[in-house]
């Protein structure tokens, strides 16, 4: 993919996002590896739904701003991920309502915040951990995702939101949207007993 259609197509996710309700405001950020492995990034306070090409953020994996907009105040987590993940090619940050709502509760599960009842999370995503609450933009966010990352494919920030990491900008997209949905589903339930799936259930989804 050229630099040009990598802008191209975080304008158009952002926007999809945006359109379809799992980005409000300014709230959020993107980011992906270019082919010459620097960053491009969403520009801080940008609303995802009105991205231009031209002026997305363009950083180095030092943190060095290339070019664009500043960007995100949250570029040194998504930094953190990419240094300690090389798989990893693109991360997507959201608000997203039913994900941001589970970031809210009491009790998660630090290790997996979502326990497994239907099989695409486990199948796509994996494991869940939570990152304790920090405000937007703490250094200590990339710090506890450096440790995260090379073990975990998403991660919830208490308080706050999810964060999610792809092999490309539409893989994390997808997952993020499959986690949402799981959350979703988690407040739909409510107090209804579920039927997780079994340990073996578990097992042949990962095999
Ligand atoms: O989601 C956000 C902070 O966590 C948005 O911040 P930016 O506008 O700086 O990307
Ligand atoms: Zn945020």
């Amino acid at each position: 993919m050229t630099e040009q259609q990598a802008r191209e197509q975080m304008v158009k996710l952002g926007a999809s996002f945006f359109q379809r309700g799992y980005a409000t405001g300014s709230a959020g950020n993107l980011s992906m590896m270019l082919e010459d492995g620097h960053l491009l990034a969403t520009p801080t306070g940008s609303c995802l739904g009105e991205l231009d090409p031209d002026t997305l953020s363009k950083v180095t994996l030092d943190g060095e701003w290339l070019s664009g907009d500043k960007p995100s105040k949250e570029i040194s987590f998504h930094r953190a991920i990419y240094l300690n993940k090389p798989e990893c090619k693109a991360v997507v940050h959201l608000h997203s309502l039913y994900l941001t709502a589970l970031s809210c509760l009491q009790g998660l599960d630090s290790k997996n915040c979502i326990k497994p009842f239907t099989p695409y999370v486990v199948m796509r995503v994996g494991d869940v951990p939570v990152v304790p609450y920090y405000r937007p933009g703490d250094a200590r966010l990339g710090e506890d995702l450096a440790r995260l990352a090379p073990h975990f494919n998403a991660f919830l920030l208490a308080n706050h939101g999810p964060v999610v990491v792809g092999k490309s900008l539409r893989e994390a997209a997808d997952n993020t949207e499959e986690l949402e949905e799981t959350a979703r589903l988690i407040f739909t339930l409510g107090d209804r007993p579920i039927r997780y799936l079994s340990d073996d259930e578990v097992a042949e989804l990962r095999s």
